[in-house]
């Protein structure tokens, strides 16, 4: 209590003349002079040590006459003597010690701060220790000063107590740690912050030294989230000078960097390659697809396609781009479906019926009137068919039968339709009789009827419709679907804000690169970035996976080498994507422009630029990627834009389709040389067909001395407008019927699509791949081209031989960088971002291209493979598919599958087999000491020759061929 009132007492003392003078008070003086006086004490002690001189009579010598010496007079040479005397060579801090000891005594403190007796008695222990020990560690350790003992009679007593117990190093040991302990109590310090700190420091260091001596000091960069006025003034201040329009910056950092009275920072502008205008189908184009008769017209006779013109149908690219959900909607709202068509269609007088035949779920009608009444209705009007009734033709008799009892409850009144069942009871046997026959017949009619309007059912596959033949000479654009508008809008900012990030994201990884152009596509955006001198590409590309993650993106693809240009593409997907339409392309100039029947779509760049190929040129194309990738989509892509460029004279196609599904969607169109081949057995007999193709057309193109097709068919026409056709110069008598060689034609191209090669491969093997290698190593100038499309890029399937014949490949998305470097021979594939998105490899480059491939929709290529159908009937060749493995019809150079190396011992076995009788393995084996396997295989030779027979079933073979004859 009263301590702490007379501290409030002094305290406003102290306030009040603080603030009168500014002076000393009385203690505070006494404590000045104290530290100046203990100054001077250190200073006349260190002269004192630091000029002592032996020679110089003290308390432990004694000298005559001569001069004193020492630097502090005769008090400095006992002082100095003394300290040395009792501390050793530990006299020299005490000076230090002194000064700091009255620095810590003297220092001006509050008046209120409480002395801490416990801190101050672990301190002055800490400092007595410290001084103790480090006599003793001195006087162990160190040399002799003059006459004194280096640790002084404190060392030497220590040691003297210490030695003769812990020896040398136990007493080093035990006064290093008291020394230890003695430092702590005295400082506070605790020895594990030091030993951190030293972690750190030499840890920090370490990395120093590395830096240094890699050379990349300069490399580390600060991430520049900020904006540039807080990094550099002068320039900012001249940038906004220059252009005051500039945007703000949205700072991404998570600090806030501005204040209300700042200027706003002018942002670094990005140079971003805007996207050109989408080409705009014409208005007439967009008016046609929904008057557009062409289409639906020839599909009349099938109910659902008979649309009622009047009625307002929702535009196609409407319907296609709805979901589900509202189409359903808007056919519950239209009322349109099936039962529809069906009234709409039917006479009106039936329409009470249908309506109540519509309410019945289980039908409790006897099924024998239901069918005369059907029949009434179909002998009314034969020209429709009601796909409805042959819900009830499929009962049989014994359904009839369980149902007579129904009739009788049946709620529904029939009577209406002319139907009266008691006539007949009454009737006479022969008129039973007739009613038999009759209702046989009718029954039978209205079976076939039934049959033809399932097989109508138009939700099947319309094989054989007459479809009315196209005005223009050529599938026009309407036949595809084009979105009406398209979202293209670009966010500048967002796209800068990226490209900031994607600075900062590098520099985190401790390279140092600008972005200096975007360049926003449909499905990609892709950063062009200059490296710092001396960064190597490979740190970039290795990190692609770091950098998805932080970019938070799906993947990115590092593109290394941009031709023509000094930088390295960084390709992020795009938040939403476009899709790429097969319309977009197929308007665009590239392709009107390409003269080549062959001319092929395959989507759109990264800059939304149209990429079109030719196949001729390619001249073979290798696709893969993981299921759902889009191949399918991209193959049908390539025949469509062939279909868009090229009649059945100019391009033919043979399809191999294993899975049924993809390509017999074009089954019935003229430009196919055969039915679409489902069957892998066919399918090598079509390749070979094809080899047998291309040597016969390598014969007449040297017949006419013509390097390729294009020269053939050329000089053909020449030679046709010059009045004298050429006639088949390898036409021999008796290759037909005719008097003399038939005229050449000209030639068309031969495109054969597989479409899951890997398939194909499986089930035939070998043989396949001879046949691609052949074709794909000769068949450019011939024509024929092949377009291989497999999900499985392994190398089984894309061996060695079919890739080094194929150089054009495309890959889609596939798993892994394995497969991409089966299919590319470099990396990149795998990190596609699927639905369409391909890499492409032109033939003759390394460089990939990547390209998002255009859509077709099912009902595209059903438009256009209808509109071909309506021009014309396929011609097929039946030898294409069905040509015999004969020993006739082989190729040059090719050998029948069963042809085996004849064993070089077969003769000498046969000689054995004959003579011996008997044609057991095990005897073949014996005799001419080989082994289990090539024993068997000769006599499996043995057997196809017929020389022994097959093994029955004790497993014997019998000798079919006679004995020797013996003289
Ligand atoms: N170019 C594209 N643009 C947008 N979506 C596409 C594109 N190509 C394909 N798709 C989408 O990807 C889906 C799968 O495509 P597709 O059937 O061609 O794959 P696939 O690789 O052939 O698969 P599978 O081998 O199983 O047949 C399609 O249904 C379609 O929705």
């Amino acid at each position: 209590m009263f301590k702490e009132n007379k501290n409030k007492v002094e305290t406003i003392i102290k306030t009040s003349e603080e603030f009168d003078s500014g002076r000393l008070d009385g203690i505070q003086r006494l404590k000045e002079c104290g530290l100046i006086l203990a100054v001077l004490a250190s200073i006349l002690l260190a002269v004192a040590l630091f000029t002592f001189s032996p020679a110089d009579p003290s308390w432990s010598q004694t000298a005559w006459g001569s001069d004193i010496q020492n630097g502090g007079g005769i008090v400095g040479a006992w002082v100095a003597d003394t300290l040395f005397f009792v501390f050793g060579s530990l006299a020299y801090p005490l000076p230090i010690i002194l000064t700091a000891g009255a620095w810590v005594v003297f220092r001006k403190r509050r008046e209120d701060e409480s002395i801490d007796l416990m801190l101050w008695g672990t301190r002055v222990l800490g400092l007595v220790v410290l001084l103790l020990t480090s006599c003793g560690l001195a006087d162990i350790n160190f040399d002799d000063i003059w006459y004194f003992s280096s640790g002084g009679v404190v060392g030497d007593v220590l040691t003297s107590l210490a030695l003769p117990t812990l020896n040398v190093l136990g007493t080093t040991l035990a006064l290093l740690f008291f020394w230890g302990a003695g430092f702590t109590l005295l400082t506070g310090i605790s020895w594990l912050s030091i030993v951190e700190r030293l972690g750190d420091s030499s840890i920090a260091g370490l990395h120093w030294v590395l830096n240094r001596m890699r050379g990349e000091k300069d490399e580390i960069v600060e991430p520049q989230l900020t904006p540039p006025s807080l990094i550099d003034p002068i320039q900012t201040k001249a940038l906004e000078s220059a252009d005051e329009t500039l945007d703000s910056v949205e700072s991404i950092s998570a600090i806030p960097l501005e204040t209300e009275n700042e200027p706003q920072p002018a942002a670094r502008r990005f140079n971003i390659h805007m996207p050109k205008e989408e080409p705009v189908i014409s208005s007439k184009v967009e008016a046609k697809v929904e008057t557009d008769e062409s289409f639906s017209a020839p599909l009349s006779p099938a109910p659902n396609y008979d649309y009622d013109e009047d009625e307002e149908l929702p535009p196609r690219s409407k319907q296609l781009s709805a979901t589900i959900e509202e189409l359903d909607m808007v056919a519950r709202e239209s009322d349109d479906f099936a039962q529809d068509d069906v009234t709409s269609s039917a006479e009106p007088a039936h329409d009470g019926f249908m309506d109540q035949i519509d309410v019945v779920d289980e039908p409790p009608v006897d099924a024998r009137q239901l069918e005369n009444v059907v029949n009434n209705v179909e002998l009314e009007d034969d020209s429709h068919i009601e796909p409805t009734i042959s819900n009830f033709d499929v009962l049989d008799d014994d359904d009839e039968d369980d149902w007579q009892p129904q009739s009788a409850q049946s709620e529904y009144d029939i009577d209406d339709y002319d139907y009266e069942d008691e006539d007949s009871d009454e009737a006479d046997s022969d008129e039973a009789e007739q009613d038999k026959d009759l209702t046989a017949f009718q029954s039978l009619v209205s079976e076939a009827q039934a049959n033809m309007a399932g097989q109508q059912n138009p939700f099947l596959m319309q094989k054989d419709v007459n479809l009315p033949k196209p005005a223009e000479p050529m599938p026009t654009l309407e036949l595809l679907y084009h979105p009406e508008k398209r979202e293209n809008f670009i966010d500048r900012a967002a796209l800068e804000e990226i490209a900031r990030l994607v600075e900062a994201k590098l520099a985190d990884y401790k390279i140092q690169a600008e972005v200096v152009d975007i360049f926003p596509g449909p499905v990609i955006t892709r950063f062009e970035l200059d490296l710092a001198p001396g960064v190597k590409v490979s740190r970039i590309s290795s990190l692609s996976m770091d950098l998805a993650r932080s970019l938070s993106a799906m993947a990115v693809r590092v593109v290394e080498v941009i031709p023509g240009k000094p930088y390295v593409g960084l390709e992020l997907p795009n938040m939403s994507r476009q899709t790429v339409y097969l319309s977009d392309v197929i308007s665009s100039p590239q392709f009107k422009e390409s003269k080549s029947p062959t001319t092929i779509v395959l989507g759109q760049d990264i800059a939304g630029e149209a990429v079109v190929a030719d196949l001729a040129k390619m001249p073979h194309v290798l696709v893969a990627g993981t299921t759902g990738s889009g191949k399918s989509v991209g193959v049908n892509v390539m025949i469509l834009s062939m279909l868009y460029k090229s009649t059945p004279e100019d391009v033919r196609f043979i399809m191999i389709d294993p899975k049924m599904l993809e390509l017999s969607i074009y089954e019935g169109i003229p430009h196919l040389l055969a039915e679409v081949v489902t069957d892998m057995k066919d399918a090598s007999n079509a390749l070979r067909w094809c080899v047998g193709e291309m040597e016969r057309r390598y014969k007449l193109m040297s017949v006419l001395g013509v390097r390729n097709i294009k020269g053939f068919n050329d000089k053909l026409k020449m030679a046709a407008e010059a009045g004298h056709p050429i006639h088949d110069p390898l036409w021999k008598e008796g290759d037909s019927m005719d008097a003399e060689a038939p005229l050449l034609e000209k030639l068309p191209y031969i495109v054969v699509v597989v479409d899951e090669f890997a398939d194909l491969m499986m089930v035939v093997g070998k043989k396949v791949e001879e046949l691609i290698a052949r074709l794909a190593q000769k068949a450019r100038a011939a024509g024929i081209h092949l377009i291989l499309a497999t999900q499985r890029p392994s190398v089984d399937v894309i061996t060695g031989l079919i890739k080094a014949n194929i150089p054009t490949r495309v890959a889609f998305t596939v798993s892994t960088k394995t497969d991409s470097r089966t299919i590319l021979d470099q990396g990149g594939a795998e990190s596609l971002l699927g639905m369409g998105d391909m890499l492409y490899l032109p033939p003759g480059s390394s460089h990939t291209i990547r390209v998002h491939g255009a859509f077709a929709s099912d009902d595209d290529v059903h438009a256009v493979v209808n509109n071909w159908k309506a021009r014309g009937k396929p011609n097929y060749i039946s030898d294409i598919i069905s040509g015999d493995q004969s020993p006739e019809m082989m190729l040059p150079g090719e050998r029948m599958e069963s042809d085996e190396e004849v064993d070089p011992l077969f003769d000498q076995v046969v000689e054995h087999v004959v003579e011996t009788r008997r044609g057991s393995v095990s005897g073949v084996q014996r005799r001419f000491k080989i082994g289990y396997n090539r024993a068997a295989r000769i006599v499996e030779q043995l057997e196809a020759q017929g020389i022994v027979s097959a093994p029955g079933h004790n497993g014997n073979r019998e000798v079919l061929s006679p004995a020797p004859i013996r003289d």
